[in-house]
Formats: structure tokens, C-alpha cells, sequence
């Protein structure tokens, strides 16, 4: 059995694809109407055509009907003239010629004197007897040729509705010179009157001709012309035998289209003509073609209305269709932009950037290149995001977007990742060199000051980089480098760029370790406070002491603020640990105090989320209280950059502080950027000038002008002014020439447990400090 043949796949989609066509509402309405108007004017033409041929062959019928029996009329006429020569011609004797007519007449035998009349004349056309002999004119009837009936218009009427027809026999034989003849005179209009106008029309034609190429008679309409030259040869030609249609023809005399029918009568030496106007026959007929054609053009016009509403109507639909669809398209285009870009930035999000990291390392392995991932977390965002709100927050990020992508190249990509987290992608890099170069781009970009809800803020970010292959050959481990490398930064001091390295690995390894057991250190009493002294310059008494945490870990032994306080704030571990602090300091300072040691004043440092946090003017009021420490002997340390993340913010918390009566400083001034004239604007008691300036006073000239100037500004703004870091006796020197309020450092006392704090003011207070 042979198996059907399968219609080739390109064929039937062809196939498809035209039938689809077909049925689209703007060609099927148009073809279908195009299909009905063209059926339309085919049956009306058709019908027309039939009608017309039909209107035709009914107007020739007509023409013969009416000539036939016109034919027959004349033929009888003729034929009764014809008997009264023949009865006039033999009834001729010995008798007077008059006697004869009169007799005949007598008796019956002449036709109606009203119509006709008989005259019988001599060889020179002298009448010489007459049925109307008052009224026979002289001379007209001229000697009649041949033996048969002639037929004449008399030569005085050539023409009119009047004229009369002489129909004549010669009385004498053909060899006589001058033969004598009879005639029958009759009006000519006997031979056309016989048929109504509304059978012959305006334009019918009824007509004796005569051999002569002579009218005898014309009817057309109502008027009846005599005498008219006629091709009598030209007319009868053509004309078939009796029963023939009519033939159409243009009539020489009155160019007139007719129905004609001209018959030469084979007794009589005459032709009949009837003629029925081709435009009146046919007058029905053209109204018909006109209501038919009128007919077809109304539908055709409706076609065409009902078309062009539909049309519209396809048009419409078509349109919403096609927005409909344009809108589905871009609601798709939409939800897959959304799914691969972050709402806020517009940039590529987590999962497109994956997509992209991926790419371009296979990319990059292929083509043996190398590729350096930055991963950039800004340093203090929570800070200002929840203290100037997620509007802000939304904006800096935003800014931030902007600022990164104006930073490095088209060809680099830049996405983010979530929250604060930015990743950059540089492909095709040559040497470290080239990382670094992009990576100090962005933190200068970033470090540039921003205009949020009108006011000017700073802030800065870290970056850890990875490179391909060297720190990762997976899309996940040169993440997670990057990221070690980013909180190597952030360990660094923030606002800096760490390039990743085996040892930050496993730094990291300790950094998460370090999160886990500090989240237990509080509760299992791991902390520590040393405190290290303040003395003032002028006196050389220990007038202060400061408080500085540690942590005592069980394993690893104590451990710097600097490698876990960064950690305590990103977890928010640094609120319960900073109120600890707060409240032992307070504490010490009542237990000092009992202890015999003057009243000194207890430093404790802030850390920015601390200090932006709701609850901090609360936990110092509860600790002053529980510790019953007075106020003004507390003092709270707070950077310049802390304040300068939100300057307003910062503003009311101080003065919130100043309201509970503690003393505020401001710590490592100098190395942030604010204007020395901001500081008027803060309720400030203190200004601790940074352990770096103190540290190259001698050496550096830099250092020492704004050393000088920022001892000069704290005096004039009233505030007393702390040198740290301080590590010799030249420092000393130099600082007391400068009136100097007060130093700190390890040159007078390092940061001891309070026990040995208190043996060592003791030792002080006994021996006061040769400053
Ligand atoms: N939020 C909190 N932050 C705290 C707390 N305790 C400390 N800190 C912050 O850690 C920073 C480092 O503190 P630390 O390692 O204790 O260093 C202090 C001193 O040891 C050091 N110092 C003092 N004198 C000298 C010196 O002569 N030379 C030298 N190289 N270092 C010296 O300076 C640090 C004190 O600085 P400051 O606070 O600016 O007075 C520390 O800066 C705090 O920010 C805490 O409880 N909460």
C-alpha cells in the first residue's frame, strides 16, 4: 500500500499562512464584498442586456406586424381604385363621358365622392368628365404611361396634408399618340391615417414611396409630407419577404434611428414604409436599464458604506489588537527587565550580574584574559539610612549608581547586589596596577560630598577585589574573595580599596569565628575596660581618664576594639556592648571616687550606630542614675564623621546630651572633612586633635600648622583642647608652648585594667607628671 504523501512542512506553513490571511477581517470583508458587488453588475448586466435584446425584438416584431397589415390596407385600397379604372374604362361607349360617371355614380358603382374622385381625361390632360365637376381643375393629370394602374401626384400640389394622389388607367391603347385616360384622385392622407399616434409614436414613420424615388405620402407623428424625394431603390433594398423583422436603420430623410420596413407591393408600382422610432421603442426599456442600473449602483453604494463601516470597525479592532498586544509585549519586556534589574538603580541586579560574571569568565578563559571583580559595600549606610530615612537612603543609592557608572568604563559593568552592596566587573585587565587606578576612580567619586534633602553629606566606601583566575575560577568563589577582600577593607579603616590574598582568607575564616563567639561575649562576661589618663598641661594633675574596651576571649586571648567593634556594628551587637560600657565606666568612676581618688572626669567612645541610635540619651540617663555618676563628669566621644553623616541629626542628639549635663568632645579631629567653622554650630565641651597629627609634630610642618590651628580655633571657640597619641617629652613640649589644654598618651599612661589604672594614679597623684 503506498503511503500517503505528507504535504511538505514549508508548504503547509505556506499554506497556513495564507488561509490566516484570508480570514484577516480587512481582506475577507473587501473580497467578499469585491465577490458580491462584481455578481451584482454581472446579473444586471445580464438582466439589462436580455431586457434590451428583448425590447428589441419586440420593437422589429411590432414594425412587421404593423407593415404587414399597413400592406394589406394599401393593397386593398389600391385594388378598389384600381376596379373603378377598370369599371370607368370599360363602361366607356358611345356615351358622353360625363354620362357614363354620372350613371356609374347613380348606380352605385364608384367609390364615395367624398373621398374620391373619378375623373376621365383627354389626350392633352383636359378633363373632360368628372365626378366633382365644379371642382376638377384643368391640365394636372398628364397621360398615364403603360398599360397598368399609374400612380402620381398630380404637378400642382407637390406637397401638404391635402395633397391628392392620382391613381390613372389609360382609356385608349399604348399605340395611340395621345391616349385619353381615368383617374381616381384621392387625398393622400387617406393612405397614412388609418393608425393612432400612441401605436406609431412622435417618430413613426407611415409611407407610400413611388418608383419615381418619390414619397407619394409620409406620416410621421401627426404630420403627412407629399412629395419628398426618396432613394426609392435604396429604401425597398433589403427589405425580405413578408414575415422578415424589421431592420434597423438610420433614415436618410430625418436621420432618424428606426424599426424599418419598406416593401415594394408586387401589384402596384408603389412601396409601403413603416417605420417605428428605435428611441420611443425602446424608451421602456432604457427606463428599465436605468432602474436596473441605479438598482445596482444603490447596492453598490451600500456595499460600499457597510464596507467602509466594517473597515473601520476591522481597523479599530485590528488597532486594539495590536495595542493590546504591544502592551503584553511590554509588560513581558517589562517583567523580564524587572527580573534582571534592580528596581531602584535600574541597574543589573544579583541574578544578571551572575549571568554576566559567568559569562565573562568563560569568556576570559577562552581568550586567556583576565578579569578583576570589585565589591563595594558602603561604609555607615545603615547609619544614615535610618536616621535620614529610606527616601534618602533610596536617593544616596541612586547617586551612588550614577556616580559608579560615570567612574569606570562602557565596557565595564556595574550591578548591584542588594542593600549597600555593589559589585563592578572589569574585563581584559592587564596588571594590579590597572584594578587600582579604577579602584581609587570610585572612591573618589564616592567620597565626593552628596546633596540629600538639602543638606550635604559625605560617604564613603570599601572594596574588596578579586581577580580572575588567580583569587577564584568559579563564579562563587571570586565572589566570596572579593567579598574577604571587601571586609578587609572595612577593617582597614573603611574608604579603601584590599586586593584578596590567601591571608585574608583565612582571616576571614577567624572574622566569622570571631562573630560567633562575640555574639556569646557579652553575656559571658568577656569585657573588658581600660581606661588611660588625661592630664592637663598646666598642672600636670591626671584630670580625667577615658575608657577603652577590650575583649578577653578565651582562646585568643585580648583582642582590640579595632578587630571587633567594626564587626559590632555591622551585627548591631555595638548598642548592648556600648550601653555595657557606659554604664561600668559610670561605675568605675563612683567606685574611684569612693575609693578616695578625686572626682575625674570618664571619657567613653561612641560608635556611629551608638550614637544615631533612639535609645542612647536613655541609656545614659539609666546609667548615671543606676550609678548615681554626676553628669558633667561623663563625656562622650564622637568622630567629626559620625556628626557629618547628618549634621541636623547629629545636632539634636548633642543637644539632647547637653540636655542630660554631660560634656561632649569631639575625637580624632582633623582627619575627617568638616570645616573648622561647623564646629560652631555644635554644643561642643572638647576637641581631641588625632594621635596622627601628634605623631609627625616634629617632623612634619603640615602637621604642626594644623596642630597650631586647631588648638587656635578651639580657644577661640571656648573648647578645651586634648592632644592624643601623645609619645614623648618633645611632643609635650611643643604642645604646652602651644597652650595646649591637655594631652593623653602613652608617654604619661597607657590603657590599663582598672586596678592597675588606679595604682598608676595613685602613683600619679603622689608624684604628679613634670609636664
Ligand atoms: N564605640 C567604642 N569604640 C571604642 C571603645 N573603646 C575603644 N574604641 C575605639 O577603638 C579605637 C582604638 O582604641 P584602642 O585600641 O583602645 O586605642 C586607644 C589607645 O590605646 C590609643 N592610644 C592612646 N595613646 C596612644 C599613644 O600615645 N600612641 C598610640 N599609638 N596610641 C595611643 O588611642 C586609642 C584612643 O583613641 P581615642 O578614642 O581617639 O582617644 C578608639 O579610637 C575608639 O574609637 C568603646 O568602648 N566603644
Amino acid at each position: 500500500m503506498t503511503e500517503p504523501t505528507p504535504h511538505p512542512p514549508a508548504a503547509d506553513a505556506s499554506r497556513r499562512h495564507w488561509l490566516h490571511q484570508l480570514v484577516e477581517p480587512g481582506v475577507l470583508f473587501p473580497g467578499l464584498a469585491l465577490l458580491t458587488l462584481t455578481a451584482i453588475w454581472l446579473v444586471t448586466l445580464d438582466l439589462v442586456e436580455r431586457e434590451y435584446t428583448a425590447a428589441e425584438q419586440r420593437a422589429a416584431a411590432l414594425t412587421a406586424d404593423l407593415a404587414e397589415t399597413y400592406e394589406a390596407q394599401v393593397v386593398r385600397a389600391l385594388r378598389e381604385i384600381d376596379t373603378t379604372l377598370k369599371l370607368v374604362r370599360y363602361s366607356l361607349d358611345e356615351r358622353p363621358p360625363q354620362r357614363v360617371l354620372d350613371e356609374l355614380g347613380q348606380q352605385g358603382m364608384l367609390p364615395p365622392t367624398l373621398l374620391f374622385e373619378v375623373r376621365i381625361s383627354d389626350a392633352a390632360g383636359n378633363v373632360i368628365a368628372s365626378t366633382h365637376p365644379s371642382s376638377a381643375p384643368q391640365s394636372v393629370i398628364t397621360a398615364a404611361e403603360g398599360e397598368g394602374m399609374q400612380v402620381a401626384l398630380p404637378r400642382q400640389q407637390a406637397s401638404g396634408a391635402d395633397s391628392q394622389l392620382a391613381f390613372s388607367r389609360r382609356l385608349t391603347t399604348a399605340d395611340e399618340p395621345a391616349p385619353a385616360v381615368v383617374s381616381v384622385l384621392v387625398s393622400a392622407a387617406h393612405f397614412v391615417s388609418g393608425y393612432e399616434l400612441d401605436t406609431l409614436g412622435v417618430q413613426g414613420v407611415l409611407a407610400v414611396a413611388g418608383e419615381e424615388d418619390t414619397f407619394l405620402v409620409r406620416r410621421t407623428g401627426d404630420t403627412i409630407h407629399t412629395g419628398e424625394p426618396v432613394d426609392y431603390a435604396n429604401l425597398v433594398n433589403g427589405s425580405g419577404a413578408l414575415g422578415d423583422p424589421a431592420q434597423l436603420r438610420v433614415n436618410e430623410w430625418d436621420d432618424v434611428h428606426r424599426y424599418l420596413v419598406a416593401r415594394a407591393l408586387f401589384e402596384f408600382p408603389v412601396a409601403i414604409v413603416v417605420g417605428l422610432s428605435r428611441s420611443e421603442q425602446m424608451a421602456a426599456a432604457s427606463a428599465l436599464q436605468r432602474d436596473y442600473y441605479w438598482r445596482a449602483l444603490l447596492v453598490t453604494l451600500a456595499f460600499l458604506v457597510v464596507l467602509t463601516m466594517l473597515g473601520r470597525l476591522s481597523w479599530k479592532l485590528r488597532r486594539a489588537q495590536a495595542s493590546v498586544l504591544e502592551e503584553r509585549l511590554d509588560h513581558a519586556r517589562r517583567a523580564e527587565y524587572l527580573a534582571f534589574h534592580d528596581n531602584l538603580t535600574e541597574l543589573p541586579n544579583r541574578a544578571y550580574f551572575s549571568r554576566l560574571l559567568t559569562h565573562g569568565m568563560q569568556h576570559a578563559r577562552r581568550y586567556d584574559k583576565h578579569l578583576a571583580l570589585l565589591f563595594l559595600d558602603l561604609d555607615r549606610f545603615k547609619a544614615i539610612n535610618d536616621s535620614l530615612g529610606h527616601d534618602a537612603g533610596d536617593e544616596l543609592l541612586q547617586e551612588v549608581s550614577l556616580r559608579l557608572g560615570r567612574a569606570v568604563r562602557e565596557s565595564d559593568t556595574v550591578a548591584r547586589l542588594g542593600g549597600d552592596e555593589f559589585v563592578v566587573l572589569l574585563p581584559e585587565i592587564h596588571d594590579q596596577e590597572q584594578v587600582h587606578q579604577v579602584a581609587n576612580k570610585i572612591l573618589a567619586a564616592i567620597s565626593a560630598p552628596f546633596t540629600l534633602a538639602g543638606q550635604e553629606f559625605r560617604i564613603t566606601v570599601s572594596i574588596g577585589i578579586a581577580l580572575y583566575p588567580a583569587d577564584g575560577e568559579d563564579e562563587q568563589t571570586l565572589m566570596k574573595h572579593a567579598d574577604v577582600a571587601m571586609y578587609h577593607a572595612k577593617e582597614e579603616g573603611k574608604n579603601n580599596a584590599q586586593f584578596y590574598s590567601e591571608q585574608l582568607k583565612s582571616d576571614s575564616l577567624e572574622r566569622l569565628a570571631l562573630e560567633s563567639s562575640l555574639r556569646k561575649a557579652l553575656e559571658r562576661r568577656e569585657f573588658r575596660l581600660y581606661y588611660q589618663s588625661k592630664l592637663d598641661m598646666a598642672t600636670g594633675r591626671v584630670i580625667g581618664m577615658e575608657a577603652l574596651l577590650r575583649w578577653q576571649h578565651p582562646e585568643l586571648g585580648l583582642i582590640l576594639p579595632k578587630q571587633f567593634i567594626p564587626l559590632a556594628e555591622e551585627n548591631g551587637l555595638i548598642i548592648p556592648i556600648g550601653r555595657w560600657v557606659i554604664h561600668t565606666a559610670c561605675r568605675q568612676n563612683i567606685a574611684w571616687q569612693q575609693a578616695g581618688f578625686p572626682a575625674l572626669s570618664m571619657a567613653v567612645n561612641l560608635s556611629a550606630r551608638q550614637f544615631l541610635d533612639d535609645g542612647l540619651p536613655g541609656d545614659i540617663k539609666s546609667a548615671l542614675q543606676a550609678t548615681g555618676m554626676p553628669p558633667q563628669l561623663l563625656e562622650v566621644e564622637i568622630t567629626e564623621s559620625m556628626m557629618m553623616v547628618d549634621m541636623p541629626r547629629a545636632v539634636s542628639v548633642l543637644q539632647e546630651l547637653r540636655t542630660i549635663g554631660v560634656r561632649i568632645a569631639i575625637d580624632d579631629f582633623g582627619t575627617g572633612y568638616s570645616s573648622l567653622s561647623k564646629l560652631q554650630a555644635l554644643p561642643l565641651d572638647t576637641i581631641k586633635i588625632d594621635g596622627s597629627f601628634i605623631h609627625d609634630l616634629l617632623d612634619n610642618a603640615v602637621d604642626r600648622s594644623l596642630t597650631e590651628a586647631i588648638i587656635d580655633l578651639g580657644k577661640r571657640l571656648g573648647l578645651t583642647v586634648v592632644a592624643e597619641g601623645v609619645e614623648s617629652a618633645e611632643q609635650i613640649a611643643y604642645l604646652r608652648r602651644h597652650a595646649c589644654d591637655q594631652v593623653q598618651g602613652f608617654y604619661m599612661h597607657e590603657p590599663q585594667p582598672a586596678d592597675e589604672a588606679a595604682i598608676s594614679l595613685q602613683r600619679r597623684i603622689d608624684n604628679v607628671f613634670p609636664c
